[in-house]
């Protein structure tokens, strides 16, 4: 587990301070993963680098695994970042060693013999699907392959741990999707916390079980993705939703202009989102309805889908009520 308790850090350049993370606090347990999400600035670096040491904080209790970080000393430090390991947007590799001789890298820092830091590295590589590249260097592989070589370095000090700095914002999207699929299936496997960085809500919609939105160092909401990515209550979470939807909230708007009714947003998970409701509420209530957009989707393994209806007819209330009693989420939307 993770704990940040009132944690806050500012940075002094040129000899002015600047505040990079306002007072926060935020629990990450064991074995899930965490999504972090803001703009360029918002502090995400600085949040993730605080919990392998890189970054010591200006106040607060900051704790893995139950250990206070304030207290370790330098051997305490090499520890922890043994049970932390990193994965970064331009992957870090060394470029005149071999795919295998970047993995076996860190397991010989930490004094293990060549021939046994090569042995785990070769479980590894067959982990991350790169036994074919074993011999190759960094600048002959794609993207999508130095992320794998990236992931299965930060894998071999066997971490409890995995930092994600932006892991996929160099890839393309199907090589995204693929990375993305790794890493879920390192954390069902083996059991490893994830704390993954983004400016994606896409990425956190895919893999993370919760997520933190920061807004220029304010954590401004956190919970559930499914909770924050379907019901997003502040406005910077709003957009990042919007985003990642490819939304275009100015155009919605107008469309809303031309259509008469009352506005009602439905939200519909797991089973719901496969029942044939709407025709079934339109007939029993009377009401009509135009579909003003519409979406099904997946969150992580969780199918949804989300539509928002323009409703006619003196029956609304009671549509809204039975839409509510088939297990949907409902909410009336102001015009
Ligand atoms: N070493 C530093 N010295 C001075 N200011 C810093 C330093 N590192 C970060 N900052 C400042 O702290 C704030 C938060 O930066 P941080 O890198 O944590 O944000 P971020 O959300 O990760 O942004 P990006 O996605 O652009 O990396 C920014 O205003 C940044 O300029």
């Amino acid at each position: 587990m993770i704990r940040f308790e009132g944690i806050h850090k500012s940075y002094s350049a040129a000899g002015r301070e600047a505040v990079a993370l306002h007072p926060l606090d935020l629990t990450i347990d064991a074995g899930e993963v965490f999504g972090i999400v803001g703009h360029s600035g918002a502090g995400k670096s600085t949040l993730l680098r605080l919990i392998n040491g890189l970054e010591t904080p200006s106040g607060g209790v900051l704790t893995v695994d139950g250990q206070r970080l304030d207290t370790l000393d330098g051997d305490g430090l090499r520890t922890l970042r043994r049970r932390v390991g990193m994965i970064f947007q331009h992957f870090n590799l060394l470029s005149a060693k071999t795919v295998i001789d970047n993995i076996a890298f860190p397991l010989r820092l930490a004094g293990v013999s060549k021939a046994q830091a090569r042995t785990r590295a070769q479980e590894l590589l067959v982990r991350v699907g790169l036994e074919a590249h074993r011999d190759k260097f960094p600048a002959q592989l794609s993207g999508g392959q130095k992320q794998r070589v990236g992931v299965a370095r930060a894998l071999a000090t066997e971490p409890k741990i995995l930092l994600c700095d932006e892991a996929t914002s160099a890839l393309d999207p199907q090589t995204t999707a693929s990375v993305l699929q790794l890493l879920d299936g390192i954390n069902r496997e083996l059991g490893l916390t994830i704390v993954l960085i983004t400016h994606e809500m896409d990425v956190v919609r895919r893999v993370c079980d919760r997520v933190a939105v920061l807004d220029a160092g304010h954590l401004v909401e956190s919970g559930p993705v499914t909770d924050v990515f379907l019901h997003p209550q502040h406005p910077t979470t709003r957009r990042f939703v919007a985003e990642s939807e490819d939304v275009d909230e100015d155009a919605q708007h107008d469309d809303i202009a031309h259509v008469e009714g009352r506005l009602l947003r439905l939200t519909f998970t797991g089973d719901a989102t496969w029942q044939p409701l709407l025709g079934r509420v339109a007939r029993e209530t009377g009401i009509d309805y135009t579909i003003l957009s519409g979406r099904i989707d997946r969150i992580k393994r969780l199918p949804y889908g989300q539509l928002t209806l323009a409703v006619t007819g003196d029956r609304f209330d009671a549509a809204a009520r039975s839409f509510a009693d088939a297990g949907v989420h409902v909410q009336e939307l102001p015009r």
